[in-house]
């Protein structure tokens, strides 16, 4: 076993999962943290017994319109856990990689690959209680890495959601032939594959405390994805875009959350993967392609 002992919070999730099968390759010292060992509404968790020198918390609620509709587990989870584990970090003397997203933007007027330098500004309840869990953890702690990725694809799927979007547009392209897809929304898809990579090497590298934009190079509107996705499966189906307005759901999407990610390449020493060959290794390892 190599370099410091991780300890992985949410390791059964869809980013959690990557990170616990490249951490095994990389013969890294992982423990995997699962809801059954502790749980993360609990207002006062216990980490005794778990010793470790970095933690990387995936935990979190990702059903953004429940979080519009029920804000109670997504304060608890995403926000106040995320400086409970903050605290027990600081009190170790270990560091903390916040894992976070990029709907902590949406208000913001910029259309240019956002850095990490503007100002946050979410739009959805999810959003802000993710920003929360940024700043509560940044209260407790000063060695905190905040990852921020975004719309994320791994083959274990969001086990919130159920699902990725990518899995959606391949059931709904085969199911009904003509998809309506919003084009007026920009973002950065990513594969949480390589978003699991840039974390571990931001562990690695030690990098200096502060955020970082942990998403594939490239940029796409959901309209761009879907239109991506279903050509590259082969499906025979429409893809029709659409504005926002025509898609109504209960929280508000960001219309631009595209993000910059060359501090993160300075960082790490490389740039990453387009999204698109981070799509393309998505659906060959499902067998999509
Ligand atoms: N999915 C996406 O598109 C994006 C996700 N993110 C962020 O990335 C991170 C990982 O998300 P992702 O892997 O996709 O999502 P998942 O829903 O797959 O992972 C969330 C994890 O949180 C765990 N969890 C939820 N509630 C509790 C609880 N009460 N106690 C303990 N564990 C709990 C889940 O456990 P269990 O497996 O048992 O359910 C799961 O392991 C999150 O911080 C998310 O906000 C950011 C941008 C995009
Ligand atoms: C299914 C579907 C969605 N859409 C729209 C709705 C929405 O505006 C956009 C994205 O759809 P979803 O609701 O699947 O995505 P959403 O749950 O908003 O995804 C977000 O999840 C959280 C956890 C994050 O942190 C974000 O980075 C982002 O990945 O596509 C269509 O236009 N047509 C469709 O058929």
């Amino acid at each position: 076993m190599a370099g410091p002992r991780i300890a992985l919070f949410g390791a059964n999730g869809q980013l959690g999962s990557d990170i616990s099968t490249l951490a095994a390759q990389r013969g890294l010292d992982l423990v995997p943290v699962t809801r059954a060992q502790l749980d993360a509404s609990d207002p006062t968790p216990s980490f005794d017994g778990l010793a470790f020198d970095v933690a990387i918390n995936c935990v979190a609620v990702t059903r953004v319109d429940d979080c519009e509709k029920d804000p109670a587990p997504a304060v608890a989870i995403n926000a106040h856990f995320a400086g409970r584990l903050a605290r027990a970090c600081a009190a170790r003397g270990a560091r903390l990689v916040q894992v976070s997203t990029d709907y902590v933007y949406g208000g913001q007027a910029q259309r240019e690959p956002l850095s990490e330098e503007i100002g946050r500004a979410p739009v959805n309840v999810y959003g802000a209680t993710k920003a929360l869990g940024e700043d509560l953890a940044r209260l407790e702690h000063d060695d905190v890495i905040v990852a921020r990725v975004a719309s994320l694809f791994g083959v274990a799927g969001a086990s919130g959601k159920g699902g990725n979007f990518v899995e959606t547009m391949l059931r709904l392209g085969q199911e009904r032939g003509r998809l309506t897809v919003v084009a007026d929304q920009m973002m950065s898809p990513t594969g949480s594959w390589d978003a699991g990579e840039a974390i571990l090497d931001l562990i690695a590298a030690e990098a200096p405390a502060g955020d970082y934009h942990v998403v594939n190079s490239g940029a796409a509107s959901w309209w761009d994805f879907a239109a991506r996705i279903i050509e590259r499966a082969g499906i025979a189906a429409e893809v029709a875009p659409i504005p926002t307005s025509d898609f109504p759901t209960p929280a508000r999407r960001p219309p631009y959350s595209a993000l910059s990610n060359a501090k993160l390449s300075t960082a790490i020493g490389r740039s990453t993967p387009h999204w698109t060959d981070a799509l393309d290794r998505y659906l060959r390892a499902k067998g999509r392609i």
